[in-house]
């Protein structure tokens, strides 16, 4: 297995800059997830490591040795795609088999049934070996494309958006199977989704991507706890982070503030009238969740089970200040 950094990094396609200077460190053994909106430049800085893309700025290193100018066929990286590109006329086993066979590599054949068949087992599929692939389900064709990257025992393992085609249950599954397969082996794992879930439950650190640049780096909570701007602060949650109006907060924040942030979780929730109070507007008991306005803001909170509440009702909102957070004009996050 292997480090990854990237120094300076930038790629341009004509006037579109996709990766701007991208400073990253992914350590071995680690599983590191760069999560980011469409066109953030996630793909691009997966490519750019795989040695696909080449730079037009600065440098790629893999256990601090120089790879810049290196060949793709040499990184020794496994790369998963979001669409499983199987071969569809070959089995399974001989799909899985497929870059153990490369003139590259020669593996005797009973080293190569005995790694194909370890890792049909780990996938759960080893009663599908000798199907046609496309005679599976699209999860199972996703383990096939997962399998075949999986066999080689490569230095990385580049993965972008490897469960998105998949339906919830299986991409649960997955998720909880890849999560597992990587403690196990230690493996090296750089994975690219614009899903928060799988990013914070997969990641050991997360990296948010925005317009081809970093916007921070931590542990999943530290990033959710502590983020430095407030479009940081709005890509990690379900529901989202409430963004409420600096007035209502007047003397109590940083002076600069022009708007302040609360989880869900954090704002408190009281029955009945008051000065403070909001109008409910819908309610999940399921959830135990709160939609409430006043002045046209809506806010989220959560509640208790035994919070009776229902749409049209006054609800007591409160903002404990130790929870907010405050950001100015341009979204930077302001120390109180
Ligand atoms: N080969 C290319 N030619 C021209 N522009 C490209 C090329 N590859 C990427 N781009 C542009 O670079 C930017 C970053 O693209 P990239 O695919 O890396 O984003 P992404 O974060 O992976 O997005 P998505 O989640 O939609 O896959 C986008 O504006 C994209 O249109």
């Amino acid at each position: 297995m292997a480090s990854i950094s990237l120094s300076g990094v930038t790629k341009r396609f004509g006037p579109v800059t996709a990766v701007d200077d991208l400073q990253l460190d992914v350590q071995d053994g680690e599983f590191f997830v760069l999560l980011g909106p469409s066109g953030a430049g996630k793909t691009t800085t997966l490519r750019l490591v795989a040695g696909i893309e080449r730079p037009d700025e600065g440098r790629v290193l893999m256990n601090g040795e120089d790879i810049t100018d290196m060949p793709p066929a040499q990184r020794d990286c496994a790369f998963v795609f979001q669409q499983y590109s199987l071969y569809p006329h070959l089995t399974v086993f001989d799909n899985i088999a497929f870059p153990l066979r490369s003139p590259m590599r020669r593996t005797p054949p009973a080293e190569i049934k005995q790694r194909v068949e370890r890792v049909a087992q780990t996938l759960h599929i080893e009663n599908k070996l000798h199907r046609k692939a496309t005679a599976l389900s699209g999860g199972e064709m996703q383990r096939v494309a997962i399998g075949r990257a999986l066999v080689r025992e490569p230095r990385v393992f580049l993965m972008d958006e490897p469960l998105s085609s998949l339906d919830a249950q299986l991409r649960e599954e997955l998720r909880v199977e890849l999560k597992r397969l990587q403690r196990q082996s230690g493996a090296t794992v750089l994975y690219v989704t614009h899903d928060q879930v799988e990013a914070t439950t997969l990641a050991d650190r997360i990296a948010i991507l925005e317009h081809g640049r970093i916007q921070q780096v931590g542990t999943p909570l530290q990033v959710y706890e502590d983020p430095q701007s407030l479009h940081v602060a709005q890509r990690l949650g379900a529901p989202a982070i409430n963004v409420l109006p600096a007035e209502w907060f007047e003397g109590s924040g940083p002076p600069r503030a022009t708007h302040v942030a609360i989880r869900p979780e954090d704002v408190a929730v009281g029955a009945g009238n008051g000065p403070s109070h909001f109008d409910v507007i819908e309610c999940s008991l399921v959830k135990h969740l709160v939609v409430a306005e006043r002045s046209g803001v809506e806010v989220r909170a959560h509640t208790r089970m035994d919070q009776a509440l229902h749409p049209g009702a006054p609800v007591r909102l409160s903002f404990p200040p130790d929870r907010c957070l405050f950001f100015d004009a341009s979204g930077q996050r302001l120390p109180v």
